[in-house]
């Protein structure tokens, strides 16, 4: 069979958006990393290493962690510039926090929402006049399927794109993240990336976003998701992961072909001006044909406009390609349901999304009716002779 994996053309393996790279390390949270085999810590520290000092660090982990850890990179990493080391180790020790702390990491939010000054507080608290266009709030206000269909295009099954925000909105959330990167800067705060295949972007829930997003998804994704995703848990919808993701000069270039660890994905173009970029789809797979082939009739490409939504399945195997010039900021929310989790456990046959399940469903039910058809062959040739 053949295999388009998106626009390297390399085999995808997937899982909660880890990088897929030969290196790619399996893990269950978003922050995970994929850690390089001759970048592994050593096991005894070198002891003629003097550390670098880290007090005046403001991270999740105390500056003596960053010390004594020091002395365990691999002998390539101990001459590299402070800010390098402080990557490293810090994705390391962010591996090894249990999930729960890495899930809800209060301490590490707690420090950054006492210390961050928002810029525009209009956008912590939802407002959906000031930031919605009125086609989208009418949609979900009548809260039908045709409503919902009035105002989306279907490009290709199971995507779906409409105008949702305000230009005023996109721009002064552009803004509030600059702002927000702005302070990182200035205070060398240690922040976490969205998940480990961005270098760049911020997590919107960690400076103060969180329940402005969450009324997001409840009250405007899960409503849609009810009617259009239900089969993956789109009308239980309980929790998020809401953050930016920014590419172009300075920034990311593209993202890797993946699959996101959420059942639906809302993806809004914020701005500014770019061109390339464009996300590419591959087909929806459940977990055990993640890494299998992509028909032909599953390539779908999209180019972002600004304002304009893209939602999907978060098993609808993309990726996006790079942003070529100008600067591209993306507003993700990845929203999940607790009960289809639990579910999907007991699960085997995907076959009413998974493409591979679907497939391998047909097959078998095309070998049945050739059998049977056969038997009866069999039966009345008897019968007859
Ligand atoms: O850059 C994009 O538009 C895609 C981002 C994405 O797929 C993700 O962050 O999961
Ligand atoms: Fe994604």
């Amino acid at each position: 069979m053949s295999l388009h994996g998106g626009s390297s053309g390399a085999p995808p393996a997937v899982g909660n958006a880890i990088s897929y790279g030969g290196n790619g390390v399996s893990a269950d949270t978003s922050r995970a990393v994929a850690i390089v085999s001759s970048q592994r810590l050593r096991l005894t520290p070198n002891k003629d290493h003097q550390p670098d000092t880290y007090d005046d660090l403001q991270s999740y982990f105390s500056p003596s962690i960053f010390s004594s850890l020091e002395g365990h990179m691999p002998p390539s990493m101990l001459g590299v510039a402070r800010d390098d080391k402080v990557k490293f180790m810090q994705e390391i020790l962010l591996k090894y926090l249990p999930p729960k702390i890495v899930k809800g990491h209060g301490e590490y939010k707690q420090k950054i929402i006492s210390n961050y000054q928002p810029l525009h507080r209009e956008l912590y608290s939802m407002n959906p006049t000031s930031f919605f266009v009125p086609s989208f709030l009418k949609a979900i206000n009548d809260n039908t399927e045709q409503s919902f269909r009035s105002i989306m295009s279907e490009p290709h099954p199971g995507i779906f794109t409409f105008e949702m925000f305000h230009p005023h909105f996109c721009e002064l959330l552009i803004s509030e993240v600059e702002n927000f990167e702005k302070w990182v800067n200035e205070t060398k705060f240690q922040i976490m990336r969205p998940n480990t295949m961005n270098s760049y972007g911020a997590v919107l829930d960690d400076f103060g976003l969180e329940t402005m997003l969450e009324k997001l998804m409840e009250n405007f994704i899960r409503p849609i998701s009810k009617v259009f995703f239900t089969e993956v848990g789109g009308a239980t919808l309980d929790s998020h992961h809401g953050f930016v993701v920014e590419y172009g000069k300075d920034r990311d270039a593209d993202l890797g072909f993946h699959v996101d660890d959420s059942e639906v994905t809302l993806n809004v173009c914020l701005g500014k001006q770019f061109s390339g970029g464009e996300l590419f789809f591959r087909g929806m797979r459940c977990d055990k044909h993640v890494n299998t082939g992509t028909h032909s009739e599953e390539i779908f490409d999209y180019c972002h406009v600004p304002g304009r939504a893209v939602l999907h399945r978060g098993r609808h195997r993309h990726g996006a390609r790079a942003t070529i010039s100008g600067h591209r900021i993306n507003l993700l929310l990845w929203c999940r349901s607790s009960v289809y989790r639990e579910m999907k456990k007991y699960q085997k046959d995907f076959s009413t999304w998974c493409g591979e399940c679907n497939r391998e469903k047909k097959e078998k039910q095309r070998a049945s009716i050739a059998a049977m058809k056969l038997e009866l062959f069999r039966r009345e040739g008897e019968s007859t002779a």
